[in-house]
């Protein structure tokens, strides 16, 4: 992370700590509560600028015999790292996910998310991601990753007739 960053100043209009935060896209694999096959994860604003959920870990997430895929893994701590922009104002997408594995995390578990910013400089957004099974002092990953702030209409334009949504968002509804 670079030495030099902007301040980091919390939108107005953002949840406050313990508020629901509302999903990218109802059809997004990870928050969307209209998506047909994804982790519908709920998440909260929490203290700071942090972003919090937690995610029952079902039979149909297994990678291993008895525990989590990695990737459903990789994919939950994407969407809740890539919430906490939000908390500061611009969509943004991920440009890299750096996942450390720490300890099995079984089925049947609930799965406690949380991500944080941990500094901005100019499009480039830092944030780090933590899961435990219960135990915040056992965590049992670690997640860093990179968010880069876009104009999210001018980003989605030439793909968003594909979305499932698609008519909405051509009618100009709320891009969420
Ligand atoms: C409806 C609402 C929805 C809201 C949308 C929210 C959806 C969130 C969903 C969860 C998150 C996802 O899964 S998102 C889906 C997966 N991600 C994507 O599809 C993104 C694909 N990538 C891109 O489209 C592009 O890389 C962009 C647009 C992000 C950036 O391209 P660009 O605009 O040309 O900008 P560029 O100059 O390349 O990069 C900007 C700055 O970031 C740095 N940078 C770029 N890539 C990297 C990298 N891998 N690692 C480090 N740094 C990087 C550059 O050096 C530069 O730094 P400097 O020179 O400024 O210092």
């Amino acid at each position: 992370m670079p030495e030099e960053l902007d301040e980091l100043v919390r939108h107005p209009k953002t949840s406050r700590p313990g508020e629901p935060m509302r999903p990218h896209n109802m059809v997004c694999f990870g928050c969307g509560e209209q998506s047909p096959r994804g982790l519908h994860l709920e998440m909260f604003a929490g203290e700071g600028f942090s972003v919090v959920a937690e995610m029952p870990v079902e039979h149909w997430m297994e990678g291993g015999p008895g525990v989590i895929h990695g990737g459903i893994l990789s994919s939950a701590f994407d969407d809740v790292m890539g919430m906490t922009p939000r908390l500061i104002g611009p969509a943004a997408v991920t440009v890299h996910l750096q996942v450390d594995f720490m300890r099995p995390i079984p089925v049947g578990e609930t799965l406690h998310l949380r991500a944080e910013i941990l500094g901005k400089q100019g499009r480039k957004i830092y944030t780090e991601g933590v899961a435990h099974l219960g135990d915040p002092t056992t965590p049992v990953a670690r997640a860093h990753g990179i968010f880069v702030t876009i104009d999210a209409r001018k980003h989605f334009a030439e793909h968003v007739e594909r979305s499932a949504r698609a008519d909405e968002f051509k009618a100009g509804k709320p891009q969420v």
